[in-house]
């Protein structure tokens, strides 16, 4: 389990980036959502011990973060913007971390790098220079060497940028597999990534954490606030373009799914169940239902 208390942090010249954050993230996968700025990368890299809160603490299976040394051996981390070296072979690259994470049997590293390539799907490009990779396929790279050592904590910022739709769905699978047992937490905007396979949910907005439940709680934040609505071109031009979650082109004008407290005002509306990135949508910009409390 990771307990996070009253966690802040607040970069130099910076808006308080994350403001007591306080969360029990449990084992199976734990989705982070957030949008732009929201500070999920912050407390992945604090929770990874790569940096410090400002205030606040917190433990992972019951270790406080100011023993980073410990922490660091527990934690698989795939930050956003990876790197690898780009003069090694996607091989040589796996065997050196797979060395300073201290698995020191050079057979049992061997073996499991040959599983992770084929896990990851870049066994045929393994034994090529990181240099001559493509962006996904260095991600992939990326996820491998997070895995390795099968640490009990994996945490992933933002994994799947940059994947094709194929390689998404065999890396959303990877991650499932791996999550039995352990604590996977995976940051994402996108809310297709957390859809199904997520136990846990957390959703951040401006550094504060705005829900923190299950799947079905962020679904419940769009119930009464999604409206499908005909609307004329000139009804159209009157709406908050914010409010407005898709279109499409319809007799005498056009569909659209609107979010709000209230109906839109147009002749031809009606309410929609809402999907589970209606409910993101409406917690974002309306916050939560009344008497909501998630968990
Ligand atoms: N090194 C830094 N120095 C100063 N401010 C920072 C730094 N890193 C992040 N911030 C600020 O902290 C806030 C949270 O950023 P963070 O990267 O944690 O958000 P995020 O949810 O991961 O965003 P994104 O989805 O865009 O990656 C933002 O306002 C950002 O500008």
């Amino acid at each position: 389990m990771i307990q996070i208390d009253h966690l802040s942090k607040k970069y130099l010249w910076s808006r308080w980036a994350l403001d007591d954050v306080s969360l029990t993230l449990r084992e199976g996968m734990v989705g982070l959502l957030g949008p732009n700025g929201a500070g999920k990368s912050t407390l992945m890299r604090i929770l990874a011990a790569l940096t410090a809160p400002t205030s606040g603490k917190a433990t992972v299976f019951g270790i406080p973060l100011t023993r980073a040394e410990e922490i660091r051996r527990m934690i698989g981390y795939l930050p956003q913007q990876f790197q690898a070296y780009p003069g090694l072979t996607g091989t040589e690259y796996l065997d050196y971390v797979g060395a300073l994470k201290g698995i020191k049997d050079k057979k049992r590293r061997n073996a499991e790098i040959d599983v992770l390539l084929e896990q990851v799907n870049l066994q045929d490009q393994a034994g090529k220079r990181v240099r001559t990779y493509s962006g996904g396929m260095k991600r992939r790279l990326g996820i491998a060497q997070a895995l390795l050592g099968s640490p009990r904590v994996l945490i992933v910022d933002e994994p799947t940028a940059g994947l094709d739709p194929e390689e998404r769905v065999r890396f959303r699978n990877l991650l499932t597999r791996f999550s039995l047992g352990r604590i996977v937490l995976l940051s994402t905007h996108i809310v297709a990534d957390i859809e199904r396979n997520c136990r846990q949910i957390a959703v951040l907005n401006q550094g504060k954490v705005c829900l923190s439940g299950v799947l079905d709680d962020l679904q419940e934040c769009g119930r009464g606030k999604v409206w499908e609505a005909r609307l004329s071109e000139r009804e159209f031009a009157r709406l908050d373009p914010l409010s407005v979650v898709s279109t499409r082109p319809a007799a005498g004008g056009l569909l659209c799914r609107i979010i709000g407290e209230a109906p839109p005002a147009a002749a031809d509306v009606s309410p929609v169940q809402p999907s589970l990135e209606d409910g993101y949508l409406a917690l974002l910009r309306t916050g939560l239902p009344e008497g909501a409390a998630g968990r």
